[in-house]
């Protein structure tokens, strides 16, 4: 469904994203992770159409989608959440869902009833009338997967989204993920929350400074030696220069 084929990103100097190949298929859960400054956000901004690549295309349903606008890519049935919740400070929760639901459906009527499905389905049912500024964190997550879902993609991309959010949270959030993929919905998540990512997900990309340095299982994942330095370091009492894919 989603195809990232060699991109790069430079910001000057800086190789923020270097020659990254990950393909996302129909249905899977896939999470993107890595340590901080690794490229997760960049990779992430490049999909979804806030940036273009340097080099390197993206495919979404075999179409090229690299250098197309946010909203764009989000009318072909790719949606993104934001690492900070996007929400509409004047508006309710419901009116705040229709912003999304207006990308397909024109009549207002329709607009809300859809709305007000995609409302319960994240748990916020009862909170429709309410002002989005009256949200708690993990409530203000749920509506930033609910603006999504209210443009009725195929796939979300999800940017951080148990950030924040404790434990119970982190495992609701991680039922709404299951839920939706149960219902059709295709999922990439840039996430720090390892534990929730070997939760759910199918397969685990990780990125260091800039490169994918692992695509596997998650339990795979986590047991590559590579993946283990990055996040911690090479072991102690080693020279860097002689551990290989070394955090130096
Ligand atoms: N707009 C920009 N201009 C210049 N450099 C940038 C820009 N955006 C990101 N970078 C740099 O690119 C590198 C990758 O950053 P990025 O935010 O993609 O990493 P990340 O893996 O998402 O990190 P984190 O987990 O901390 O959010 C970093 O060195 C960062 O400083």
């Amino acid at each position: 469904m989603l195809e990232i084929d060699t991109v790069t990103k430079r910001f000057g100097g800086l190789v923020a994203v270097d020659a990254v190949s990950l393909t996302v298929n129909e249905g899977e859960i896939v999470g993107l992770i890595g340590p901080n400054g690794a490229g997760k956000t960049t990779l992430y901004n490049v999909i979804a159409g806030t940036f273009p690549p340097t080099e390197g295309t993206v495919r979404f349903n075999g179409r090229r989608i690299e250098g197309m606008r946010a909203d764009e890519t989000c009318t072909l049935g790719l949606a993104r959440t934001f690492q900070i919740p996007h929400v509409f400070a004047s508006m309710t929760v419901g009116e705040s869902i229709q912003v999304g639901a207006f990308l397909h459906r024109r009549r207002r009527s329709a607009a809300r009833a859809l709305s007000l499905e995609v409302a319960a389905a994240v748990g916020l049912g009862e909170r429709f009338d309410t002002p989005t500024t009256a949200l708690t964190t993990a409530e203000r997550k749920r509506l930033e997967v609910a603006r999504t879902l209210a443009t009725e993609p195929q796939m979300i991309l999800l940017d951080e989204v148990m950030a924040g959010l404790n434990h119970t949270e982190v495992n609701l959030m991680l039922d709404l993920v299951r839920t939706l993929r149960d219902r059709g919905l295709t999922v990439l998540f840039v996430e720090h929350n390892l534990s929730a990512v070997m939760k759910i997900c199918d397969r685990v990309a990780v990125l260091d400074h800039g490169a994918k340095i692992a695509d596997g299982l998650p339990e795979e994942v986590m047991e590559n030696p590579e993946v283990v330095a990055a996040y911690l370091g090479p072991p102690a009492g080693r020279d860097v220069a002689e551990t290989e894919g070394g955090n130096a």
